[in-house]
């Protein structure tokens, strides 16, 4: 698809107006997805489902409380729908390890392509690969999955801006919920791997910590890539949370830092091993 005007001509040529490209620009602009849905020229409305659900309503507002009561009773079937199509779509995936990290990426740009040999590195040892089904770090791991022959899986989510699966997703949802969302990053994982990112990577990295440690999940490893990246972070987890005896020592144990996308691959390869010898099921 052509994004911009300036693609069509050559040289130092003034932008020609491209009839195509200017329809295809205001497409993008008034195109957004609610949940499975690709919706054009709505009015204007730039709540997402999270949005709507997590809304205050004030109680003293009869009429709109009212309305509102009937609405979220109603959502919870629409909650529901989307585990079942979610468990639906994600129930034959083999072994997988979902992979998060910043959306913000540049195509070469070396977290980016650290990110592409993380999803190759998986995908030659034989497990699918999860991701967030978005551009930068999930864009490049699903690259690298897909050209190793993998399962390249993205799991997007419905953002108040338009939004793509990127093309290197081979199997994909749109989820409304973000919680429907990390329940299968996390059901249909063997382990999580974070690339270097931002509030978004760190939310989903503190979660999968948070389910480790009160051992919601007993079969995770958790792989931080890029030492640099995460070096300040741990360090201030055991100067600061460690020391004030917010979390244990061992709580810390819990991530393992890389730096090369092999060594990650054997982290969560000894992991099953050590897992398989226990005869612990997946
Ligand atoms: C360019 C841009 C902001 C696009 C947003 N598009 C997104 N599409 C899908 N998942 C996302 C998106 N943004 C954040 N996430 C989720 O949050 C993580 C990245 O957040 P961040 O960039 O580190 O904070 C990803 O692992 C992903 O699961």
């Amino acid at each position: 698809m052509t994004t911009s005007g300036s693609e069509t001509t050559s040289g130092s040529e003034p932008a020609e107006p491209d009839p195509v490209t200017d329809v295809d620009i205001e497409d993008r602009q008034s195109t957004r997805y609610i949940g499975p849905m690709r919706v054009r020229r709505t009015d204007g409305d730039e709540r997402t489902t999270d949005r709507r659900l997590l809304e205050w309503v004030d109680p003293r507002d009869a009429e709109r409380s009212a309305e509102r009561t009937m609405r979220d009773s109603w959502r919870v079937l629409r909650i529901q729908s989307e585990f079942v199509a979610g468990f639906d779509a994600l129930s034959d995936v083999a072994e997988a390890v979902t992979v998060f990290g910043s959306a913000r990426l540049q195509p070469g740009s070396p977290d980016y392509e650290l990110a592409v040999r993380v999803g190759r590195a998986l995908g030659a040892a034989g497990y699918a690969v999860i991701t967030g089904g978005g551009p930068g770090a999930m864009e490049a791991a699903n690259k690298g999955a897909h050209e190793s022959s993998a399962t390249s899986i993205g799991l997007n989510i419905e953002l108040p801006f338009e939004q793509h699966l990127n093309p290197w997703v081979d199997l994909g949802m749109n989820f409304r919920y973000f919680f429907v969302r990390k329940t299968m990053f996390v059901k249909y994982a063997q382990a999580f791997v974070c690339l270097p990112g931002g509030l978004g990577t760190l939310d989903e990295l503190f979660e999968a910590l948070t389910l480790v440690q009160t051992k919601k999940v007993v079969r995770f490893p958790i792989v931080l890539v890029g030492r640099e990246h995460w070096a300040g972070l741990l360090a201030w987890m055991g100067e600061v949370l460690v020391a004030k005896r917010m979390v244990s020592p061992e709580d810390l144990d819990l991530v393992t830092v890389v730096d090369e996308p092999d060594e990650a691959v054997e982290v969560i390869r000894a992991a099953a091993q050590r897992r398989a010898a226990r005869g612990e099921a997946d």
